[in-house]
Order: structure tokens, then sequence, then C-alpha cells
């Protein structure tokens, strides 16, 4: 990995006004971000939110409505195919299941002009020497996970984009991605990754770029996103759909947790008690806590998905 290209152009990736249409669907509506080098930048969003759509725009795997990507300023359709400069994992990863993952990659690395040690080198960087002898049509998702990774690093490029790298990979697997990708930062790499879970990739990314339904809804660090965090008031209640109603009607948002607790935004503890003491709803617990990332990223996305 060289830092030298594009010395000087602080973004790494800049998507400037990306919409993607399918049929009268828009995937992608008028999304503009920019990606620092050196960073590495979580690409959030519920299910279907659009992040792989958005992703295959920027690499130049899909062509855009309207709207462009640059990575080092260059438009990505006049960017010639570069191995060193930008790799990329992208489900499916195109692998005939009848071949071994090793000659998988001893493909891709002869198309790309690379040495076949790197094949090697690659293998052993994501733990694959052993299964590298099997048909990747008998791989788990985690192992189809690395051997995608794998290929994105084969021209150890500067720039790496991953597609919901940690999908499929167990709580190992996910330090092991998280050590990765934070090392190559630290010399100088960049990484966008896609996730719909904000809480899990937290501590692996600098940067969030978050979008709900196609469109951009938060750009920022983490730590900003984290020191936002407002006020969750949290009640146990019988009446959850009643105090639900009382809470929205006086400019509270409402979404109920895992435990079937009633989760309040926008309104402290008193108010919230005032509220159900006033029309007699029942409150068994209430309590407040500072808001955790996955409530910002709730916030955020209208708690589409979590
Ligand atoms: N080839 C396609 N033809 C038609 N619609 C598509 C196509 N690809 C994606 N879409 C639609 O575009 C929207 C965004 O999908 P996309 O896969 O980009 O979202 P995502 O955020 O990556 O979701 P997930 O986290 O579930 O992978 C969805 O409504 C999806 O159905």
């Amino acid at each position: 990995m060289t830092s030298s290209r594009g010395a000087g152009d602080p973004a790494a990736i800049r998507v400037e006004g990306l919409t993607k249409r399918y049929g009268r669907a828009t995937a992608v509506d008028d999304l503009s971000f920019t990606v620092g080098t050196g960073r590495v930048t979580g690409f959030f969003g519920p299910n279907g939110a659009g992040k792989t759509t958005a992703l295959k725009a920027v690499v130049g795997l899909a062509r855009p409505t309207a709207g462009r990507a640059f990575v080092r300023g260059t438009p990505v359709a006049a960017l010639k195919p570069d191995a060193r400069l930008l790799g990329v994992h992208i489900e499916p990863c195109g692998a005939h299941p009848g071949r071994t993952g090793r000659a998988h990659l001893r493909s891709l690395a002869a198309l790309a002009g690379l040495p076949r040690r790197r094949v090697g080198e690659v293998l052993e960087l994501v733990g694959l020497e052993e299964a590298a002898r099997g048909r990747v049509g008998k791989y788990s998702m985690g192992m189809r996970q690395r051997l995608g990774l794998a290929a994105a690093l084969l021209g150890d490029p500067e720039i790496l984009v991953l597609d919901e790298p940690v999908n499929g990979l167990d709580p190992q697997g996910i330090r092991w991605l998280r050590t990765l990708l934070r090392e190559r930062a630290a010399k100088g790499g960049t990484v966008l990754l896609s996730s719909h879970m904000l809480g899990e990739a937290a501590q692996t990314v600098d940067d969030v770029v978050v979008i709900n339904r196609g469109r951009l809804v938060h750009e920022g660090a983490i730590r900003d996103l984290e020191r936002s965090g407002e006020r969750v008031v949290a009640v146990r209640t019988a009446e959850a759909e009643r105090l639900s109603e009382l809470v929205t009607a006086a400019g509270g948002r409402t979404k109920t947790d895992d435990g079937g607790r009633l989760l309040v935004e926008g309104l402290d503890v008193t108010e919230v008690a005032r509220l159900a003491h006033r029309d007699g709803v029942l409150v068994e617990e209430i309590t407040e806590r500072t808001a955790s990332l996955e409530d910002a990223f709730f916030g955020l996305t209208g708690g589409a998905d979590r």
C-alpha cells in the first residue's frame, strides 16, 4: 500500500448527487458524501436503505441514473482498473462454486497483473490457507467473506470498499477484521465498509455516513454521534400503546425494546411520568439513560430496522 498517489486530495472517495433508479423505484436518492484518506468510514443504513446499490455505483459496478463518484479526484467512469488503488468486495464474489479458493484468487491475480505469490500472502492474511484447497461451493458464509476480502486485498490497495464485511463472521472473526482494518488505516490506507448495525461497527470506524431510503441522514465523526446521544426514558407498563399515543401527542418519539419496555426520546423522565399520571396509565418502572449508538441510529433512520 503506497500513499503517494493523490497526495493533496484529502478525499479518497467523493460522491456527488448520486441517484440510482430501478424503474420507478429510487434505491439511491441524490446522495453526497466524502471518505477521508487514512480513515475507516462506516456506511450505515437499515436493510434496503440502498447501501449495496450506492457502493456498486461508487466503485463503477453500477451506472448511476444521475450524479458521480470520484476516486482520488478521478471520475469512476474514467478510472482504469487498478488493483493497487481500489480493492472491492461486494457479494456475490463471483467465484465459481466448483473451483478452489486458491484457484479463484490465482486467476484474479493473473487478470490484475499481480505476482502469484500475493495469493499465498493474502490467504495467510485472512486465515484461509487450509480452506483455500477446498471448493468455494462448500465454504461457510464466514469463509466466503474471508475469500472476498482476500480478493480485495490482492493488490494491497490504497482504498478498500467492503459491503457488509462483518456478516457471517463470528465474534473472533469480527475482532480479527477490526484489527486488520485499523492496521491498514494506521498505515494511511482508506476503508469504506457498509453495515446495517451501527453498534457492532462502532469500534472499527472513525467516520459514519448514515442513509435511510436512499438519502443521506447523517455524516460525521463517530465520536460526534456518540456525544450527540440524547436521553432515553424506558418505561415498563401494561398500557404501552396508550402511553405511546400520549407521548407522541406531546412531541416525543417511541419504540419498544427487546424486553418489551417502551423507549421514549424527546421528552424527559418527569414529562413522561406526568403524562402517565395525568391519564391514569399505571407505570411499573421508569428510568432514564443516555442514548446508545443504536438508539442514535434508530433516531436517524426512524427505526426501520435494528
Ligand atoms: N437490480 C435491482 N433491481 C430492482 N431493484 C433493486 C435492484 N437492486 C436493489 N434494488 C432495490 O433497491 C433498494 C435498495 O437495495 P440495496 O440492496 O442497495 O439496499 P441495502 O441497504 O444494501 O440493503 P441490505 O442491508 O438489505 O443489503 C431495495 O428496495 C432493493 O429492492
